[in-house]
């Protein structure tokens, strides 16, 4: 969606620059001598330097040097705010591939404001639709996108959520606005962090954004730019397994950047006829502090760096030239297949190194067929385009892992991605016209790789990518961190076109044209001896391989390997240009342009009629329609209405319900709480009884045997004077033992001559009493009588009863 803000695009002006003299690491530098191309042609960049361009370019010469100045009073933050989108002139007449006339680019500034009332995505973040027409870049869409800038291009990238991340169940801590696709902030209350402002960058790519998009929306310009000779760098920036290498490499179904950029090469080629080209591509990785070479036949190949005065290069690299994409692809899966991954606590599959795959691009200009105008080759014919695309995958910054080896690796990691940040926030710092007296590029290989593009020899775009998780909460805003800083960094990359003849496309045609000259010496004459004919088919052999590595519109195949990237739709300029057969006659080009125009007549004809047909058309029917939409917009409202009122009633009776219902839950909580105390209560009272029966009951027993040896006792001593001594040595009469009993004598335990004594007495006695009363009082004395703890037996039962009683009571409020 476009930004609504747009301004000033009148502070956009056309500054002419002198060529920078500054090579890219890897940048322009063609073997010196180069005498056969091998499929893996290993060149040393030590060659000779590019000759300064003769004059700056402008757009007045058909240059594409459009300046975009930012005053200097600019202050760094608003720097960052400033964003560049390209502009898509209406009614552009230029066709793509006329780079001469057409290629100033278009540019307007706008500036971002706080969009007003921007939705959330809230729970839309992982679900929401893309827009279908962003997922395949078109031709017609890359038109102007050329450019110049002085800013890092800088997209913030949030993957979807993992699967850990998705069994926690955490939310994305990131809120995207729809309707602005340059800021990001914190989900209000997200904890850990009090981050509290709309952070803005070029672009943010949410997680349902694909690969397809985070090219055309962040690499396709760069692309682009380095196929018009701007040296251009893409990389990814993020702390481990927030998808660096799925937004570069992706996967058979979601191709990444490398793949999308090498079709785009490729494509363009194939729509650019007036220019040939020839491409090299290398891979290097760099891992514990060593560049390895992984397009090198020997694994484990190491290269060295040298600083130069006009930059770092590298020794020994191979670049292998290339014809097609299938080509290129081969050559990055085996690059791949030699790069370190390993399993981290994190990352199954995490890049335990920074690889840097690199495209070089030479490219003159070449006259198209047709062209029958016989002429002098310019100046410009002989310049000859030299620029480099680098995509680089960084390793990500880690924490400590459960691994010894993937420790070490980490510690290097770490330690060159620090020297990084701290570099970027030198070259912000200096942006900013503060003193910086040393930026620290030795200090990590990576650093000293980037130098010569971070010192502004390059077109930059980042893609930082971010976790959506809690989780990695600082490290996501320690990267939106670095990418703020990076949007900080002013670049000054230059088109390099120059005349160089030892450009590798430059000595190619050379060697093309020696060797067709010197067989068409030989076609007259006769075969000659077998070593000539040996040494003609040679030559032929050579010719026909140089013809294949000078890639043209027409040569150029697309890939067959049916990669999405190979379904991008044949761009105007291609349809304009049909491959050519240069076999065929001026009379029969003629012929076919004749019907062509005839064709073309009678197609404008048809429009013509279209159009005043279109015109005469009556407007009724729009009418209608507008005053059906009215009613359907009437229909609505009052459906809506209906429906508020509808759900009203339902909504009352529901919190009624509800309202009761707890209510009474409450209230039978109660009881419930109270039968449970009352219970209780009734089951100690049980057991207390119980105890208190079963002492009774013993009691009783024991009384009862008491009455009996008394009774036989009493009798005994009633017996008379005669029969007693007689009796009372033969009887067998058991002591009594009545403890603590009422009717017990003084002592326990009687022995016998006691109880002969007491016999009289008692003789004596229960002849003056009457015998009921005395059973009468044995009554008594068996019911009643003190308990084992000296508590009446009858009271105790009456207070048991009352216990019941009491506890009954209490039941009865249920
Ligand atoms: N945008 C995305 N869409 C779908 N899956 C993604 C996305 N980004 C990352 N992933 C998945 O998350 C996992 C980790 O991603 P990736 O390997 O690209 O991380 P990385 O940043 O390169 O990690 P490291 O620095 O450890 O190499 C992979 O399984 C990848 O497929």
């Amino acid at each position: 969606m476009e930004p609504r803000y747009k301004v000033k695009t009148s502070s956009v002006q056309a500054t002419p620059r002198p060529a920078s003299r500054t090579r890219g690491i890897f940048s322009s530098k063609t073997p010196a001598s180069v005498v056969k191309p091998h499929p893996l042609t290993s060149h040393d960049s030590n060659a000779p330097d590019v000759p300064p361009m003769p004059q700056p370019l402008s757009p007045k010469d058909g240059g594409s040097s459009l300046r975009l100045k930012i005053k200097s009073s600019t202050t760094p933050e608003a720097r960052s705010r400033v964003l560049i989108k390209p502009h898509h002139a209406a009614g552009r007449s230029h066709p793509i591939g006329n780079h001469h006339s057409s290629a100033t680019p278009s540019m307007k500034l706008v500036t971002k404001h706080a969009a007003k009332g921007s939705q959330s995505f809230e729970d839309e973040w992982m679900t929401a639709p893309i827009d279908s027409t962003e997922i395949i870049p078109t031709f017609e869409s890359f038109e102007g996108d050329l450019a110049e800038t002085e800013a890092v291009q800088v997209s913030i990238r949030v993957r979807p959520p993992n699967a850990m991340e998705q069994r926690m169940d955490t939310q994305c801590i990131w809120t995207m606005p729809e309707n602005d696709q340059h800021s990001i902030k914190l989900a209000k209350g997200t904890e850990g962090s009090r981050e509290d402002r709309d952070w803005l960058f070029d672009r943010i790519l949410p997680p349902q954004c694909q690969n397809s998009r985070a090219y055309a929306t962040s690499a396709r310009t760069h692309v682009r730019s380095a196929m018009e000779g701007y040296n251009a760098v893409i990389f990814a920036y993020g702390q481990t397994a927030s998808g660096k290498t799925h937004t570069l490499t992706g996967s058979t179904l979601e191709p990444g950047i490398i793949p999308l950029a090498i079709s785009d090469l490729f494509a363009q080629i194939r729509s650019t006829p007036d220019r040939e080209y020839l491409l090299r591509a290398s891979y290097i990785e760099l891992y514990n502090e060593t560049i390895f070479d992984l397009l090198h036949p020997n694994n484990g190949h190491e290269l060295q760096l040298s600083e130069t005065k006009k930059g770092v290069i590298i020794h020994g690299l191979t670049e292998a030239p290339v014809k097609n994409e299938d080509e290129v692809r081969r050559l990055l899966r085996s690059g791949e297949d030699k790069r370190r991954v390993g399993a981290t606590d994190w990352n199954s599959r995490s890049s335990r190194s920074h690889c840097v795959f690199r495209i070089t691009i030479e490219s003159r200009a070449r006259s198209v067929a047709g062209d029958e105008t016989p002429r002098a080759p310019s100046r410009d014919d002989k310049k000859t385009r030299i620029s480099t695309l680098s995509i680089i995958d960084l390793a990500g910054s880690e924490k400590h892992t459960s691994s010894k080896e993937r420790n070490a690796e980490g510690k290097y990691i770490n330690q060159s991605l620090l020297t990084l940040k701290l570099v970027i926030s030198k070259l912000a710092d200096l942006a900013s016209k503060r003193n910086v007296t040393h930026i620290p590029y030795r200090d990590s290989k990576l650093t000293r790789l980037l130098q010569n593009s971070l010192s502004g020899d390059a077109l930059i775009s980042v893609i930082c990518t971010v976790s959506p998780s809690s989780l990695n909460l600082a490290e996501s805003i320690s990267t939106l961190a670095f990418a703020q800083g990076l949007k900080r960094v002013v670049l000054k990359a230059q088109k390099k076109e120059v005349v160089d003849p030892h450009a590798l496309i430059q000595q190619y045609q050379e060697e093309i044209a020696d060797l067709k000259a010197q067989l068409r010496a030989k076609e007259g004459g006769l075969a000659g001896s077998k070593s000539e004919r040996e040494k003609n088919d040679a030559m032929e052999t050579r010719l026909n391989e140089l013809r294949s590595l000078i890639l043209t519109s027409v040569n150029v195949k697309s890939s067959d390997s049916g990669h999405p990237a190979a379904m991008i739709p044949p761009s105007p300029a291609k349809t304009k240009y049909p491959p050519l057969d240069y076999d065929r006659s001026s009379a029969e080009l003629q012929e076919e342009l004749h019907a062509e125009q005839l064709c073309r007549a009678e197609l404008e004809d048809e429009v013509a009629r279209l159009k005043a047909e279109l015109a005469t058309r009556p407007l009724e029917p729009n009418a209608h329609i507008i005053q059906l939409q009215n009613e359907v917009c009437e229909l609505k409202v009052i459906a809506d209405d209906y429906e508020r009122h509808l759900r009203e009633p339902s909504r009352k009776v529901r919190e009624d319900v509800e309202k009761e219902y707890v209510e009474k839950m409450r209230l039978l909580e109660n009881q419930l709480d109270s039968k449970r105390i009352w219970a209780h209560r009734l089951d100690e009272n049980v057991r207390r009884l119980t105890a208190e029966n079963k002492e009774l009951k013993t009691r009783h027993d024991e009384a009862e045997a008491k009455v009996l040896q008394i009774v036989e006792w009493i009798n005994a001593a009633l017996m008379p004077g005669d029969q007693l001594s007689e009796s009372l040595s033969t009887a067998s009469l058991d002591p009594l033992v009545v403890p603590n009993n009422d009717f017990a004598p003084a002592t326990s335990y009687m022995p016998k001559n006691t109880l002969t004594l007491s016999a009289s007495r008692m003789r004596a006695t229960f002849s003056q009493i009457n015998l009921a009363n005395f059973n009468d009082k044995f009554g008594t004395l068996t019911l009643g009588g003190k308990g084992k703890n000296g508590l009446d037996q009858d009271i105790l039962r009456e207070e048991s009863h009352l216990d019941l009683a009491e506890v009954a009571s209490d039941d009865e409020c249920f």
